[in-house]
C-alpha cells in the first residue's frame, strides 16, 4: 500500500490517512481499522513507528493485523487494554450532520464496532464520495449473522423492509467473516431513523451486529478535490 499512486483520489485519501495517523501519540492504545483507506493510515503509522513513535494497536481484522505486524507495530488485545485512546477507521457512508455511518462492506464490521465502542475518540477517514444526506442512499447495511438459520434471519430482515443478499465472494465462495459468520447485505434505501433501525435489526435472533454506527463518531476527516475537511460531531 505504500509508495506514490497516480490516482489523485488515492493521494487525497493518503493525506487524510496521514492526518489521522498524526493524532497518535507516544504510549497510546489505538484501534486499527480495516479497508483501503485504513490500510493507508496503518502504512502512515508504520512510517511514524520507524521514526521512533511507540504505541500499541488493536486491529479490527486479520488483514489489518498482518499489515501492522509486518510494519513492526506492537499488537495487543482487550485482555490488557479494555479501553483505547483512539480508533481510526474508514467507512462506506457518512451522514452529513449526524456523522452516523454505514460500515462493513469490507466485512470487518463486528470487530470494528467493538473497537469503536472501546475508544475514547473514534476518527473516521473517507473520500468525499462517501458523504450522504441519508444513510442507505447508496450502500446496503451489512449485517453479520450466525451461519445456523441464516435463511430465517434473512427473512426477518426482509420484513423490516430490506432487499437482502447473502454476501458471496467474486470466486463464488461464501464470504465468511474473521469470526466465522456470514454477512447479509440489506438494501433499505434512505434510512429515516438509523438508531431505530439499528435497534430493530439487533432484536432479530441470529443477528450478531449491524454495520450501522450511530452516535459513535468523534470526527471525520474528508479527502476532497478541494483538500481535507474535518467534520466534528456536535
Ligand atoms: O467498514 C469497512 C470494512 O469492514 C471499511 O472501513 C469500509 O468498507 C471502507 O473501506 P474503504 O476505505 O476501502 O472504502
Amino acid at each position: 500500500m505504500s509508495g506514490q499512486n497516480s490516482d489523485p483520489m488515492v493521494e487525497l485519501k493518503r493525506r487524510a490517512a496521514e492526518e489521522a495517523a498524526a493524532m497518535v501519540q507516544d504510549g497510546m492504545a489505538v484501534g486499527l481499522g480495516t479497508g483501503s483507506t485504513a490500510a493507508l493510515m496503518i502504512d502512515a503509522l508504520g512510517r511514524r513507528w520507524a521514526d521512533g513513535l511507540r504505541f500499541v494497536g488493536i486491529p479490527t481484522s486479520e488483514r489489518s493485523a498482518e499489515q501492522a505486524r509486518a510494519l513492526g507495530i506492537t499488537l495487543v488485545d482487550f485482555s490488557t487494554h479494555a479501553r483505547l485512546d483512539l480508533a481510526i477507521d474508514g467507512a462506506d457512508e457518512v451522514e452529513r450532520g449526524s456523522l452516523d455511518l454505514i460500515k462493513g462492506l469490507g466485512g470487518a464490521l463486528l470487530r470494528e464496532k467493538i473497537v469503536a465502542a472501546a475508544a475514547r475518540r473514534f476518527v473516521v477517514i473517507v473520500d468525499e464520495g462517501k458523504l450522504v444526506d441519508h444513510l442507505g442512499s447508496r450502500s446496503p447495511v451489512p449485517v453479520e449473522v450466525t451461519p445456523f438459520g441464516w435463511e430465517s434471519t434473512a427473512r426477518q430482515l426482509g420484513e423490516l423492509g430490506a432487499r437482502v443478499a447473502l454476501r458471496i465472494k467474486r470466486d463464488g465462495e461464501l464470504f465468511v467473516t474473521d469470526g466465522g459468520n456470514l454477512i447479509l447485505d440489506c438494501a433499505f434505501g434512505p434510512i429515516e431513523d438509523p438508531r431505530a433501525l439499528e435497534a430493530a435489526i439487533g432484536d432479530i435472533v441470529g443477528v450478531i451486529e449491524s454495520g450501522l454506527f450511530v452516535h459513535r463518531t468523534s470526527e471525520v476527516i474528508v479527502a476532497g478535490r478541494q483538500g481535507l475537511t474535518r467534520l466534528v460531531a456536535a
